[in-house]
């Protein structure tokens, strides 16, 4: 087993210092926005804390203290220093290297236990110099030395507060969590330099899984995660661009979106962020964009582009494209967007599909290259048999309106009654705004036989994952029993999301984590991993389409493409030159900027099919 290497010996975060009587009363208390909590030991080994900001400067002995880290994943924990008399309650942390930070804490901790220990008189004898050093990354003495401690010791423990022994022994034996790539960890290093950051990359090479590690380091009340699209939102924990920008439907005149930006807490959340993520950019308009981003410099007297704050987006230009068709269609023709002088990053390794031949049907059809050879092997799909168990694909459909009928058809041709699950929202009335960022719904219809999928991680080693398709076999104790692909039953019990306003209040939603899954929307499958899918792209009206359809299923073999046609492919004109453009530096730090670059003839996007690509381009403009 591998040892969790920490090396976090210090964070930077804010916090509040409490002093406390002897009875436990609290004398006196700071607030501190930002501090730097060190720790490190002296020439006797004994461990201290340091906190430095401004306003305080303390060093405070390590030894018999009380950590509560229930909220430690979002930014908050509480250190209490008995001997000190000295509470530190620390918030705004970036949460995974808090974490990190606790781990080690606890690891040195539990370790100096063992250790041996100057008494009193050798430390006033001593001739060693005085010294502070850092302390030194988790090592094997401090792992054998974890083992070697008998946990049951330290029992009494105040309440929530955590076992110092028993923690550092589960972080000395548990496997290093899964953890990003290096291309990966590439484009979350730039984030953390500061800069503004795009990184694209074709479906499934791990976006928004991303976004989600870079979320876990930056500071969470100065952080705020958006996403063009509620679905997509969801899958990020965030709230839609619109809600967070407070500009309406974004369709006003400048003036009137600054008047509605102006709204107090519309304000003060632009005030508070200084890290804007944006999840599906794709699916922003030119226009939206540099509206947000002029509303963003006014609202903050700054004018840097967005009014200073850093700005994260990702998303694939070669997916679904904004509603709105306008002349300059996508964002990163506006002039914001050159301002922004993103740094660009583009993810090459898939990690949704594992099956090569699928992967690379997938990157031609991204590129609106058909070919016959690939044209047979989808259309060989059409007879495929994926179903089993019961368990029905999931048909996605190019209209909204043609996936809902779908569903409320075969629900109603089931026999026996309806049952309906209805959420619990809290606070009261925030249902509209939970229906805008939740995949589920208020109101759930179910009857045996539905065919229905998972929203959210159960077990995953099961398979009971979000996306995993499966079917209503019968009703016990009022709740569904669900037989999943993986062939496991599950009796679905009410679930809890929670989401955080912009202004950091959290809402919640308890349901079963169920959807109805006979149809889905093209645009609403954006950003999932499905199962089991049937597509049917008859009417396929958008660039992209087809793509997005196809690159949802997980493998050939789980795919039904139904009546595939080369000319439902196609791609975007505009986005495979800015994608030209971009691919020339692959993977390099680019800041684009506004400087134009000029390119060779043919592209290494695709240099030997680029005929076909053409043809595809031609299709959509005779449209
Ligand atoms: N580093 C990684 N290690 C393990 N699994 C990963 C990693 N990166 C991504 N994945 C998994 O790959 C799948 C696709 O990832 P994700 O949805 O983030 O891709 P995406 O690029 O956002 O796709 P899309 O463009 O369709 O939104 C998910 O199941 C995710 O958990
Ligand atoms: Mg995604």
């Amino acid at each position: 087993m591998t040892a969790v290497i920490s090396n976090n010996s210090n964070i930077s975060c804010s916090c509040s210092i409490e002093w406390l009587s002897a009875g436990g009363t609290i004398n006196k208390s700071v607030k501190v926005k930002t501090c730097s909590l060190q720790i490190v030991r002296n020439e006797f080994r004994d461990l201290f804390m340091y906190v430095q900001s401004k306003e305080v400067n303390q060093k405070l002995l390590l030894k018999d203290v009380v950590i509560h880290k229930k909220f430690a994943n979002e930014g908050k924990a509480t250190i209490m220093f008995p001997l000190s008399k000295i509470n530190l309650l620390i918030n705004n942390a970036p949460p995974a290297l808090l974490i990190s930070f606790l781990k080690i804490l606890f690891i040195k901790l539990c370790s100096a236990k063992s250790s041996p220990k100057a008494s009193v008189r050798e430390k006033l004898l001593s001739t060693k110099d005085r010294c502070v050093q850092e302390i030194s990354p988790v090592n094997a003495k401090d792992v054998n030395r974890i083992k070697a401690v008998d946990s049951n010791s330290n029992l009494k423990r105040p309440n929530q507060s955590v076992d110092v022994d028993l923690e550092a022994k589960r972080h000395c034996s548990e496997a290093n969590a899964p953890s990003i790539t290096d291309e990966q960890k590439r484009v979350l290093h730039e984030v953390q330099k500061g800069c503004n950051v795009f990184f694209t990359g074709s479906a499934g090479t791990g976006k928004s899984y991303l976004l989600q590690s870079i979320i876990n380091v930056l500071p969470p009340e100065m952080t705020v995660a958006t996403a063009s699209t509620g679905s997509a939102a969801c899958l990020i924990g965030g709230v839609t661009l619109h809600s967070f920008a407070g500009i309406g439907d974004g369709e006003g005149s400048l003036a009137k979106c600054l008047q509605l930006a102006k709204r107090p807490n519309v304000q003060q959340n632009w005030r508070n962020c200084k890290h804007l993520i944006i999840d599906e950019i794709s699916m922003i308009d030119s226009e939206l964009f540099e509206k947000i981003e002029w509303v963003a410099r006014q609202i903050r007297g700054n004018d840097k582009p967005f009014g200073g704050i850093q700005v994260i987006v990702c998303g694939d230009f070669l997916q679904l494209p904004p509603v709105k068709n306008s002349k300059k269609r996508f964002c990163f023709m506006s002039e914001s967007w050159d301002k922004c002088n993103f740094t660009t990053f583009v993810l090459k390794q898939v990690h949704r599909q594992n099956d090569s031949q699928f992967i690379s049907i997938l990157n031609k059809m991204r590129l609106g290259e058909v070919n016959p050879e690939l044209t047979k092997i989808l259309q060989d799909t059409a007879t495929q048999n994926i179903e089993g168990g019961g368990i029905l694909a999931t048909r996605l459909c190019c209209y909204t309106k043609e996936a809902k009928e779908i569903n409320d058809s075969k629900l109603k041709s089931l026999p026996g009654n309806v049952k309906v699950f209805e959420a619990t929202d809290s606070p009261e009335g925030v249902t509209k705004l939970l229906d805008d960022c939740m995949a589920v719904e208020k109101q759930i219809f179910l009857k045996e036989g539905a065919q229905v999928m998972l929203l959210k991680n159960i077990n995953v080693s099961n398979g009971l994952v979000n996306g995993a398709r499966g079917v209503v076999q019968k009703f016990v104790n009022g709740t569904p029993v669900v037989k999943f692909l993986s062939g496991i039953s599950y009796n679905v019990k009410e679930e809890k999301w929670v989401t955080k306003t912009p202004q950091g209040m959290l809402l919640t939603r308890k349901q079963l984590p169920l959807k109805l899954a006979w149809a889905f929307s093209i645009h609403k499958s954006q950003g999932l991993t499905l199962d089991c899918v049937e597509i049917c792209l008859n009417n396929t009206f958008e660039a992209g389409q087809a793509y997005v359809a196809l690159s949802r299923a997980k493998n050939l073999k789980r795919l039904r493409v139904i009546g595939f046609h080369p000319k439902q492919v196609w791609a975007n004109p505009d986005v495979l030159k800015f994608y030209k453009r971009i691919s020339l530096y692959q993977n390099e730090f680019i800041p684009l900027g506004k400087k134009k670059l000029s390119l060779p003839v043919q592209s290494k996007l695709n240099p030997s099919k680029g005929s076909i690509i053409q043809r595809n381009i031609l299709l959509k403009s005779r449209k």
